[in-house]
C-alpha cells in the first residue's frame, strides 16, 4: 500500500488557445478541461490506473476541494481527505501553439494542526510507503514533511521543490526532482546527463537512499547504492506536460513496492510517463500493452562514473 499526502492539492485547467491574446484583447476557446490534481494526488491516480493499492490522503477546503472529493470518488480512486477552512486552489495550464504557459496559485493559508489529522489519516492504512508531494501551503514548513517521514514504520518518498529538498532534515528512502530542483537542491550545474548523475550522487549524500531525478525529454535517472543509471525518453507526441514527473514517480514506486529492482523501476517510470504526456491534462490514460514500452526502454549504465 503507497499513501500519498498532498498539502496543497488543485484543480486542474487545461485550456488550448489558437494564439496567447494581445494586450486588451480576448481570445475565446471551446477546449478546457478540470482535473483533480497535486502531486500526490496525480500519483495515487496512476497508481490505481496501474492497478496498485494506495489511498490519497490531503487538505481541502470549498467548491474545489468538493470538486476534487467528487471526481476521486467517481474515477474510483481510494480517499481519506482533511477537510480545512480555506479554499483549494486553481492550477492553469495555457497551451498555445508549441507552448505550454502553466499558472500555480501559492494555495490556501492553513494551521498547522492538519499535520496531525493527516498523520491520523495515513496510520489507518499501516502502508509500507508514504509519499509527501507538491508545494505546501502557507501555514506548513518542512518539519510539517520531516514529521510525516518519523511518525511511522513506512518509507517515506519526497517529490517537492528544489529549497526543500535542502532543508528536509531527516533520511527518506527516495526523492525525485526534475532537472531545476535538482540544481536548486544541491547548487550543482545539471547541464548534461553525466552532471545530473553527478548531482544526483551528490543529493543521496543528503540524506536519499534513491534519487530519481526526471529530465524532461532527456528521459530520467535513477541514482542508489546499487545502480547509476539513465533512461532515455521514449519518442512520443507530446499533447503537455502536466503530471508528467507524477506519472514517472508513481511508475518508479508500483515497480518497487512489489519488490522490483532500481533498473526495472527506472524503466516502467518513463513507459508510464510517455503515455501522460501524449495526453492532455493529467487524464489517467489507458495503460494497456504497457509491458511493450517499458521493453522499449534504453538504459545507460554510469556505475564507471563513480570508480
Ligand atoms: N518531451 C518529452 N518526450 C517524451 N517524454 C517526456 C517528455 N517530457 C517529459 N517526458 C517524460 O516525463 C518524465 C517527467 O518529465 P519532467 O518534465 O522531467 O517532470 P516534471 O513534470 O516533474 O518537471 C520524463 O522523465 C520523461 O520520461
Ligand atoms: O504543488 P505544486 O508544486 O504547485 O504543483 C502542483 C501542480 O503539479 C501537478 O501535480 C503536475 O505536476 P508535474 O507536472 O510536475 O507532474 C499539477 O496537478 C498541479 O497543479
Amino acid at each position: 500500500m503507497i499513501v500519498t499526502v498532498t498539502f496543497n492539492p488543485a484543480v486542474d485547467h487545461t485550456i488550448q488557445v489558437d494564439a496567447m491574446p494581445d494586450s486588451g484583447t480576448v481570445v475565446r476557446t471551446d477546449e478546457a478541461q478540470f482535473d483533480a490534481g497535486g502531486k500526490g494526488i496525480n500519483v495515487s491516480q496512476y497508481l490505481t490506473g496501474l492497478g496498485a493499492d494506495t489511498v490519497a490522503t490531503g487538505l481541502v477546503g470549498d467548491f474545489l476541494g468538493e470538486y476534487i472529493r467528487s471526481e476521486l470518488e467517481d474515477e474510483g480512486i481510494p480517499a481519506d481527505l482533511v477537510e480545512i477552512d480555506g479554499k483549494t486552489r486553481l492550477n492553469t495550464t495555457i497551451l498555445s501553439d508549441d507552448d505550454e504557459f502553466k499558472i500555480n496559485h501559492d494555495g490556501p493559508s492553513v494551521d498547522s494542526a492538519v499535520v496531525s489529522d493527516t498523520i491520523d489519516a495515513i496510520g489507518r492504512y499501516d502502508p509500507e510507503m508514504v509519499l509527501v508531494a507538491g508545494s505546501l501551503p502557507p501555514g506548513l514548513d518542512t518539519d510539517a514533511i520531516d514529521r510525516i517521514a518519523n511518525a511511522g514504520e513506512w518509507n517515506a518518498v519526497v517529490d517537492v521543490g528544489g529549497a526543500t529538498l535542502q532543508a528536509l532534515d531527516t533520511e527518506y528512502a527516495l526523492c525525485k526532482p526534475n532537472r531545476e530542483e535538482l540544481a536548486v537542491a544541491t547548487d550543482r550545474s545539471v547541464e548534461t546527463v553525466k552532471s545530473c548523475l553527478s548531482a544526483a550522487d551528490v543529493l543521496r549524500e543528503q540524506g536519499f537512499e534513491r534519487v530519481v531525478a526526471s529530465l524532461g525529454a532527456d528521459g530520467a535517472l535513477l541514482a542508489s547504492s546499487d545502480a547509476l543509471v539513465h533512461a532515455a525518453a521514449l519518442d512520443v507526441e507530446v499533447a503537455d506536460t502536466v503530471g508528467a514527473g507524477d506519472a514517472m514517480l508513481a511508475g518508479v514506486l508500483s515497480e518497487l513496492v512489489v519488490g522490483g529492482d532500481d533498473r526495472a523501476a527506472l524503466c516502467r517510470g518513463v513507459a508510464v510517463a510517455s503515455r501522460i504526456v501524449a495526453n492532455t491534462g493529467t487524464t489517467v490514460p489507458s495503460f494497456a500493452e504497457l509491458d511493450d514500452s517499458v521493453g522499449r526502454v534504453e538504459l545507460t549504465d554510469y556505475a564507471a562514473l563513480r570508480e
